[in-house]
């Protein structure tokens, strides 16, 4: 039997962190929803107890380093499942680019073998062995539009923002997400984005107000080691896009757009200096 999952990208409206913990890791406040550019898992038992990944994309590690596989690891050892899987991942999503591709490709293999293997473990469960994977892994679990608490594991499920166009860009480098938290100081933070009002802008269903409180203060770290992240939000605000902020530690940018007249002019006029651009639907 043959069994699929999708395993869309997230994307950040607001990500504030409040202070470094003992165990190295940040706690932050975040408010993260899905868009419609999303990886495909296949996956198929194998006669022999082993995990088997393959991928179309020559860029990421297909042994233990993938972190599907390390999902598939953790879910045999833990439920004592003696029995193999070969997974095939479609990479859509881009890697190493603010989008949680990998985390997504591991929430998607827990939900994915636990149909394949027939565990019913129940949702909360499968969120707790994602955290063990990862702090974007739970919410790639649930996924819909949630605030993140704790190091992004603790889970509060919230409306789903008003549906829009979203424009997403990535500028051809790499960031690494703990060199960015390394970097990050809170003491540099001026002025911290007000989980309260975007949480208030997305229960009234406002999107002007949504795209107002729009913040990341990973940016401050991101921006001034990449200049071009910057170059890239300030051409979206240019080329009319409503909202733009950078996702997670970056470097992708995102542009929130109401109206489809245009997100045309936005793509186009992007697609002139940046290689990577797609227009994408958030997930309500
Ligand atoms: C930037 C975000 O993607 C925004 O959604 C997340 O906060 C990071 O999520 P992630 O990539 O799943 O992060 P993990 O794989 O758990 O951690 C990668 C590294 O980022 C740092 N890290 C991550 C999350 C957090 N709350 N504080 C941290 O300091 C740690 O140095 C860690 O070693
Ligand atoms: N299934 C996977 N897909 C993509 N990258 C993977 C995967 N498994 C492991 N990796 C590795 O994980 C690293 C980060 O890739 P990923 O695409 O998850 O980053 P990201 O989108 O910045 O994640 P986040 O937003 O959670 O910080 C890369 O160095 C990549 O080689």
């Amino acid at each position: 039997m043959k069994i699929y999952e999708k395993a869309p990208a997230k994307i950040n409206l607001l990500l504030d962190v409040l202070r470094k913990r003992e165990d190295g890791f940040h706690e932050v406040e975040m408010i993260m929803t899905m868009v419609d550019l999303a990886d495909r898992l296949e996956m198929e038992e194998l006669p022999r107890d082993s995990i088997m990944i393959s991928s179309q994309a020559g860029y990421i590690p297909l042994d233990e380093k993938n972190l599907a596989f390390q999902a598939a690891k953790l879910i045999k050892d833990r439920y004592d499942v003696r029995k193999g899987v070969y997974i095939h991942l479609d990479k859509k999503i881009p890697v190493a680019a603010g989008l949680a591709g990998g985390s997504s490709d591991a929430a998607a293999t827990l939900r994915g073998l636990n149909r394949l293997w027939g565990l019913n473990i129940p949702q909360d469960e499968l969120c707790k062995l994602g955290a063990e994977l990862g702090s974007d892994v739970p919410f790639c679990v649930t996924g819909g539009t949630a605030l993140a608490t704790g190091r992004g594991e603790r889970l509060e499920r919230i409306d789903n923002p008003p549906q829009c166009w979203v424009v997403l860009a990535k500028p051809p480098i790499n960031v690494s997400t703990a060199d960015v938290y390394g970097r990050f100081r809170v003491s540099d933070i001026k002025e911290h984005p007000s989980t309260a009002a975007m949480l208030g802008a997305i229960s009234r269903g406002s999107f002007s107000d949504i795209c107002g409180n729009l913040g990341n203060v990973l940016e401050s770290v991101t921006l001034g080691l990449y200049p071009e992240v910057l170059q890239l939000k300030e051409s979206m605000e240019r080329l009319g896009a409503d909202g733009v902020l950078m996702s997670g530690s970056g470097p992708t940018v995102f542009g929130l757009v109401s109206k489809e007249a245009k997100v045309s002019r936005i793509y186009n006029g992007l697609r002139g200096f940046c290689k990577e651009v797609y227009v994408v639907r958030m997930l309500t």
